[in-house]
């Protein structure tokens, strides 16, 4: 199927670079947002002041406050609001859509209540719609300027897989498709966690070493976790996985990376929150993938280092040296199980 109308839900960063790669295909795209000026500046000037400044979007990229008029009639509406406001915002919504309307999720994070990934709380609120999910490494700031990126389409029905990657393919966006739409869910959530610790690794003025280990044991825990969730490990070493935790964990333009480099300066949480003023989900993520860790009993010392960092105001460089005495361990579990060192 030719997608011929997609909405976007969502006025920020990455709802708009969705929205324009979807212009740009030509594909009639209507982006929906709370802020009147906002819609006002895209529709007229093209462009998103607010969270995309200095770029230029496809004039034929329409912005509307209006829902009903946003979903009416879009074969694909993609969600890409902040994960607290994901149940809110398509409730308000769901008794309009036809069962033929897939649903797309941007969004990293996870709802506390039953530990619930996006799809599954779009599966909840609309069972009878196909839903999917999309990530990978995908800096919006870096995508809204045309430059070369991929990312992973993951969804249970290959029909939503097919027509997501030939909606958004384009010369400066390439998708892959996945079928596990949990894995792939589950490692964009996860990343955010390790982004804030390779953030104040960074202020600390640690080196390429310190930050290449930080990398791979966070994907040892990230896999470790997954597994206990019963996850496929596998899906961790694509785009979804490997892919946006690298760049996460090294670029400044991610918000959490922001917000662990602030309170490696010594910025309490709150300040460096606010000083971000843009969503950094990784920051709630830690929170209750501790919680989980801590209630199925999964060996998580980067998430438990982290979490005393952002909640109980531990000193990061004890906390990093800390991580450096645990026991002896194993470095590719599922070749070496930790029982077996
Ligand atoms: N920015 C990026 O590079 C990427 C972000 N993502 C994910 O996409 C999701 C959205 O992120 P961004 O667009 O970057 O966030 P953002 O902070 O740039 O914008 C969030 C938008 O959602 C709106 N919003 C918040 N609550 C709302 C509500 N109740 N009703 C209506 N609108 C509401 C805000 O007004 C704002 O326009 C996050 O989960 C993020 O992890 C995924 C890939 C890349
Ligand atoms: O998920 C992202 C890139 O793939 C964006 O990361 P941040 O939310 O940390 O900016």
């Amino acid at each position: 199927m030719v997608i011929q109308k997609a909405a976007v839900i969502g006025g920020g960063s990455f709802g708009t670079v969705v929205a324009n790669i979807l212009a740009d295909n030509h594909i009639h795209t209507v982006q929906w947002m709370r802020n009147d000026d906002v819609a006002r500046s895209i529709n007229e000037q093209h462009s998103n002041p607010q969270y995309l400044p200095d770029v230029s979007l496809n004039p034929a990229l329409t912005a509307t406050t209006d829902l009903l008029d946003a979903i009416r009639g879009a074969e694909v509406i993609f969600v890409s609001v902040p994960s607290k406001s994901v149940r809110e915002v398509v409730s308000s919504f769901s008794a309009e859509l036809t069962p033929e309307q897939a649903l797309v999720s941007t969004t990293k994070g996870i709802e506390p209540d039953g530990f619930l990934l996006m799809s599954q709380v779009l599966a909840e609120i609309c069972p009878d719609n196909p839903v999917g999910v999309l990530s990978g490494p995908n800096l919006a700031k870096e995508i809204a300027k045309r430059e070369l990126a991929a990312t992973v389409i993951a969804s249970e029905n290959s029909d939503l897989r097919r027509n997501i990657q030939e909606a958004l393919s384009c010369p400066y966006f390439r998708v892959y498709a996945s079928n596990d739409l949990y894995g792939v869910e589950l490692s964009g959530a996860l990343k955010n966690i390790y982004a804030i610790v390779s953030g104040f690794v960074a202020a600390l003025g640690m080196g390429e070493n310190t930050r290449s280990m930080i990398i791979t044991r966070s994907l040892a825990e990230m896999s470790r976790f997954a597994v206990a969730l019963g996850a496929n490990p596998l899906t961790f070493l694509g785009l979804a996985g490997v892919g946006d935790l690298v760049v996460t964990c090294t670029s400044p333009l991610s918000r959490n990376y922001r917000v662990g480099y602030a309170i490696g300066q010594g910025k309490s949480l709150a300040e460096a929150v606010d000083e971000l003023g843009e969503v950094a989900e990784g920051v709630n993520t830690l929170r209750y993938v501790r919680a989980k860790a801590q209630e199925l009993s999964i060996y998580m010392p980067l998430v438990m280092g982290a979490y005393e960092v952002l909640f109980n105001g531990a000193n990061p460089r004890v906390v990093a040296q800390g991580l450096m005495t645990g026991e002896h361990a194993s470095d590719v579990e599922f070749a070496l199980p930790r029982c077996d060192i």
